[in-house]
């Protein structure tokens, strides 16, 4: 199948008064119409940096240092501002972790989920209103005649969500960029939400991009799942592969990581924290939180070895070479189901 979007090599740096931050360091993956991707890694990883650029919204001194994003072929990254701007929102969409964020707080919901409907022309008042209807009750809105008057403070926090998941599929846009969107949400609304997420990603076939910290909500819908750290992808695969056979000892620690579904147990966290992305290190950025670190590691970045077609890990480890190292026991069986 075609690529919808092709991160190539893709550099982000920021430039600080203190010197240049490689918040993402070269990062490739690929995304077909359609497909669930989520993207996982630990706070100041780059992912949301990643999916920003993606966007054309980098924060101020943030800026795209090498590679390409090539969606549908065309260059997003060597686009002007007036070419983004007939992307964002139509073809591709942004939903962020904060509602408010997205809502203006003195306007009624219904007129602007309308709004964004008739943000990129062909369609009549009458035509955008009955089309935010039918987005609101898509996204599980009960009663959106009713409510489509109401103001944003009217809504639970749940419920806003889905008002700005609503807004953000107006235009039909092809890709969802979904950047911790549960992550303020409950554990009912949150699981309530993916549930959502993955329903209309049936429905309408939009691809998804879905940023988190939590390898268990990106079980629930993901069918691909990428792991950075460090502004680097360190493991790539179906969520089977990665939930089942995962191989690089991040992966293991994040998997570790996750609350049982029971929420028994002990939880584990990962000793130590990320590399200083103004200095990132020469070797592995992960070898000084690896147990299973080998001398390599610390000289020398591991490519991404090939595990199977669909599933590639950066780590030493999967070098002909190397030691034969398992998985700590139960990594891969306990704690997520992937697939939801
Ligand atoms: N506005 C900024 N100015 C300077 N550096 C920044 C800025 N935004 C991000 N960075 C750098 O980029 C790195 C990646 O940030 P990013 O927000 O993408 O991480 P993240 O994985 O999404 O974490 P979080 O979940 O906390 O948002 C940060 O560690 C920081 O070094």
């Amino acid at each position: 199948m075609d690529a919808l979007l092709e991160v190539r090599d893709l550099k982000i740096a920021f430039d600080s008064p203190r010197g240049v931050i490689r918040a993402v360091r070269g990062v490739s993956f690929s995304l077909c119409a359609g497909e669930t991707l989520a993207v996982v890694g630990e706070s100041g990883c780059g992912k949301s940096v990643l999916c920003k650029s993606l966007l054309g919204l980098l924060p101020h001194r943030g800026r795209v240092a090498g590679g390409s994003i090539l969606y549908a072929g065309r260059d997003l990254a060597a686009m002007g501002e007036r070419e983004l701007e007939g992307i964002r929102g139509k073809e591709i969409a942004l939903v962020l972790q904060n509602p408010m964020s997205a809502l203006n707080p003195s306007l009624p919901v219904g007129s602007q989920i309308a709004r964004a409907a008739r943000a990129h022309g062909g369609i009549s008042r009458a035509g955008a209103k009955a089309r935010a209807l039918e987005l609101m009750a898509l996204t599980g809105i009960s009663e959106p005649a009713r409510r489509y008057g109401d103001y944003p403070h009217q809504f639970s926090g749940g419920m806003l969500q889905r008002c700005v998941l609503a807004s953000a599929l107006a235009c039909g846009p092809k890709l969802l960029v979904a950047d911790e969107p549960t992550t303020a949400l409950d554990a009912t609304v949150q699981a309530q939400m993916l549930d959502l997420l993955r329903d209309i990603q049936h429905q309408t076939g939009t691809a998804i991009l879905f940023i988190t910290h939590d390898l268990g909500a990106a079980a629930r819908i993901a069918g691909r799942v990428a792991v950075m750290y460090a502004g680097r992808l360190v493991e790539i695969g179906t969520a089977e592969e990665i939930y089942h056979d995962p191989r690089h000892p991040y992966t293991w620690g994040l998997l570790a990581s996750v609350p049982s579904p029971e929420g028994t147990g002990e939880l584990f966290s990962i000793p130590g924290a990320p590399p200083d992305l103004l200095h990132p290190p020469a070797g592995d950025a992960f070898a000084p939180r690896n147990p299973w670190a080998l001398g390599v590691d610390w000289r020398e970045e591991p490519p991404l070895f090939r595990v199977s077609d669909t599933h590639y890990a950066a780590t030493w480890l999967l070098h002909p070479d190397a030691p034969r190292v398992d998985p700590p026991a139960g990594i891969g069986e306990r704690r997520v189901s992937a697939g939801g």
